[in-house]
């Protein structure tokens, strides 16, 4: 599997931009592990820190490449159209939009925080971010709510039996979220609640309903055009409140990677997509090295332009996601080493790395081996972000 990064945001806030930055790569042919004819899904990177040095070896990616120790591992990004806000005049979200939303692991929603567009996506002046912020989570509540309150209904009916526990229809009908039975049951007791509908309210729904949405799909929020002292006094303010504990904010000038990155391939600059600086290497013109200068201020306040970061706070942060590296400790006989690099959800054991590596290397499991340390690994143990593991089967 790989992971999908959905990118939601109304329109004009800079979601076009930050799509195309992320994804415009300059990578070797062959690299690309998917292609695909669909204008929406893109391929990005995240970057993860390339255990090959640590053996003295360079590594040699099967997609994706790794600059200088940083390794840059292929995920999807999909540009999830169609947020029209308007659902406060009753039009809600669209099915298209949701079902698109179904197919991400999370979301990076892209939010114009400098105020200059309202909500609706036109231009104007002290528009509050908030607002968009608040119109997209509580939207997403409601499409929740809804489905919540099918499976409350499904349960009343009796539809699947006499006996069966409010948990079980729940985590049916919520099924296409990715939350089980144990879960279903964990939110609802967490809340204080009995396991019978028949006892809960109407915020006590809402509240649930809120829960497993934040459980099931997580966000950060890319706050854009971070390069505008308007967004950043409301990035300041707003990332002080504690209504907004539960969201991550990764300040962005989506702006400002796509100028990084187009002036590398113009050979002007030299820039490693996510680092906090770059290096002027070219003759650009005054005005351009104006701009070049303007950015660098901007990257050297915010540490980085902010794209990898918010794919990379979605993917490790997040998500919680781990990368592993199935490998050993010398360059296979063709000299290849360190050929991939695998984004395993949080908690996978090295028995669960082996299933993803292959069926045949699951079932014939044997023992892991930490090539770091070169220690056994027992089959349940779980994995770190970073981790070289070597699988032995008995095949
Ligand atoms: N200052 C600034 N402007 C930006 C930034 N990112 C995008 N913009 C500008 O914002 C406007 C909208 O950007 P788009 O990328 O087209 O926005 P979008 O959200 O894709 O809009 P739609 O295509 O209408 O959905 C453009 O004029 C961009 O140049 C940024 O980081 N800083």
């Amino acid at each position: 599997m790989s992971y999908r990064i959905g990118l939601v945001g109304k329109p004009s806030v800079g979601k076009s931009t930050l799509f195309n930055a992320a994804t415009m790569n300059d990578v070797p042919e062959g690299a690309y592990p998917f292609t695909t004819i669909d204008p929406s899904v893109g391929e990005a990177y995240v970057r993860v820190d390339c255990a090959a040095p640590e053996f003295d070896h360079s590594c040699t990616p099967n997609t994706g490449y790794c600059e200088e120790g940083v390794r840059f591992v292929p995920t999807k990004l999909v540009d999830v159209a169609g947020l029209v806000p308007g659902a406060h005049e009753g039009r809600g979200l669209g099915n298209q939009f949701l079902s698109d939303l179904n197919e991400t692991d999370v979301l990076v929603h892209v939010v114009d925080f400098s105020g200059e567009t309202d909500i609706e996506g036109e231009a104007t002046e002290d528009h509050d971010p908030r607002e968009d912020i608040d119109f997209l989570e509580e939207e997403l509540d409601m499409w929740y709510l809804d489905i919540l309150e099918k499976g409350i209904e499904r349960y009343r009916s009796g539809y699947q039996g006499e006996d069966r526990d409010i948990e079980v229809d729940l985590a049916d009908q919520m099924d296409a979220f990715g939350i089980n039975e144990d879960e279903m049951k964990q939110v609802i007791l967490a809340r204080g609640l009995d396991l019978d509908p028949d006892e809960w309210d109407e915020t006590d729904r809402e509240a649930l309903a809120r829960e497993i949405r934040l459980r099931t799909k997580p966000m950060v929020v890319a706050a854009n055009k971070m390069d505008k002292p308007a967004a950043q006094e409301n990035f300041e303010a707003i990332t002080e409140e504690e209504a907004y504990d539960h969201l991550t904010f990764v300040p962005v000038s989506a702006h400002a990677e796509k100028a990084l990155k187009s002036a590398d391939e113009q050979g002007v600059v030299d820039y490693r997509p996510g680092d906090p600086d770059f290096e002027i290497v070219g003759d650009p013109s005054d005005e351009q090295e104006a701009g070049l200068e303007q950015i660098r201020e901007f990257v050297t306040e915010y540490e980085r332009t902010g794209v990898q970061r918010a794919l990379e706070t979605a993917l490790f942060d997040v998500l919680d996601a781990i990368a592993v590296f199935p490998g050993a400790e010398q360059p296979q006989e063709d000299g290849t080493f360190l050929q991939d690099c695998f984004v395993l959800p949080d908690g996978s054991t090295a028995e669960d790395f082996a299933y993803f590596l292959h069926t045949d290397i699951g079932e014939g499991f044997l023992h892991a081996t930490d090539v770091r340390s070169g220690r056994q690994v027992a089959a349940d143990t779980e994995l770190d972000h970073r981790d070289v593991v070597e699988i032995t089967t008995t095949n």
